[in-house]
């Protein structure tokens, strides 16, 4: 590593919130195969904020996302070191199941991917596999509620979900997420597929959703972040080695790193010298 990159990963490491962390991530080496993707990245993610990944492409931000709940267990060439704990348990641990973790750890994608089934069945869907005996119609409700979709869909819950608007779609994804209660939500870009005002309603529906649920953000848009995020990880591409490694190089509440930042790098991002 050289002596610029390690002093910018000590210093990221530095940030230690003043909430409760729902989530210990540190990530210190993560790899394709022999491809080192990321590393020296320690994000504690706070409970009841939202807390967004910003970074050039390719610097790991959806990668580190994805460790999160173990999404890229899905990837057989995908090895990580270090840890990440959910509420001190290593979700890593042998005898974790990574399919328990996602239940407590959801996901919504940057496409949104309604199942080719009705409205109700989306939002019912993840409730059945997980065996639910409450009521599953008012759980429907409520997550379509939370999800600020109820009022536009409550006469046509029968028809298709591919049947909805791009925004309406995500919002459809949104509800199956939150639907099973999970109590982080990893949201992987997901309004890059939408236009402005499904932008807007998705960010509005962000800020919402943080009464109930701790919210990870990856964006590519900095504008989204300052209008949404409480606090901002921002990530690095080190190519000192001949790699492209992303790393972490700072992090803090958001208007210190849009209108404070302490590292040159993060200086010259936030100012659009570099995307
Ligand atoms: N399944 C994979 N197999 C091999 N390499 C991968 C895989 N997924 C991602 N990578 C590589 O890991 C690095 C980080 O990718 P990642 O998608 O996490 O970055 P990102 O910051 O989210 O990028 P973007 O902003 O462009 O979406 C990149 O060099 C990418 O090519």
């Amino acid at each position: 590593m050289s002596a610029t990159a390690e002093a910018m990963a000590s210093s990221a490491a530095a940030f230690s919130p003043a909430g409760d962390v729902v989530i210990d991530c540190n990530l210190e080496r993560v790899f394709y195969g022999d491809f080192l993707a990321v590393r020296d990245s320690k994000l504690p993610i706070e409970k009841g904020k939202i807390t967004g990944f910003i970074g050039p492409s390719g610097c790991g931000k959806s990668t580190v996302l994805r460790s999160l709940n173990r999404m890229n267990d899905l990837i057989p060439v995908f090895r990580l070191e270090g840890h990440v704990k959910y509420h001190g348990q290593d979700v890593y641990a042998k005898k974790v199941d990574p399919v328990v973790v996602r239940r407590f750890i959801g996901m919504v994608f940057q496409q949104p991917n309604p199942f080719s089934m009705s409205i109700y069945d989306n939002v019912a869907f993840g409730l059945r596999l997980n065996r639910f005996k409450g009521g599953i119609e008012e759980r429907v409700q409520q997550a379509l509620e939370r999800a600020a979709l109820w009022t536009e869909v409550k006469d046509k819950l029968n028809k298709s979900g591919l049947s909805l608007s791009g925004g309406q779609q995500q919002r459809l994804c949104i509800a199956r997420a939150i639907a099973t209660e999970p109590d982080v939500l990893l949201m992987d870009e997901p309004c890059s597929a939408l236009d402005p005002i499904a932008t807007r309603q998705v960010e509005q529906l962000m800020l919402e959703l943080k009464e109930h649920y701790t919210v990870a953000l990856v964006t590519h848009n900095m504008q989204q972040a300052t209008r949404v995020a409480d606090t901002t990880a921002f990530f690095g591409v080190d190519i000192s080695e001949g790699g492209r490694t992303g790393y972490l190089v700072e992090m803090g509440e958001t208007a210190q790193i849009f209108e404070d930042p302490q590292e040159e790098l993060t200086k010259q991002y936030v100012a659009g010298e570099f995307s």
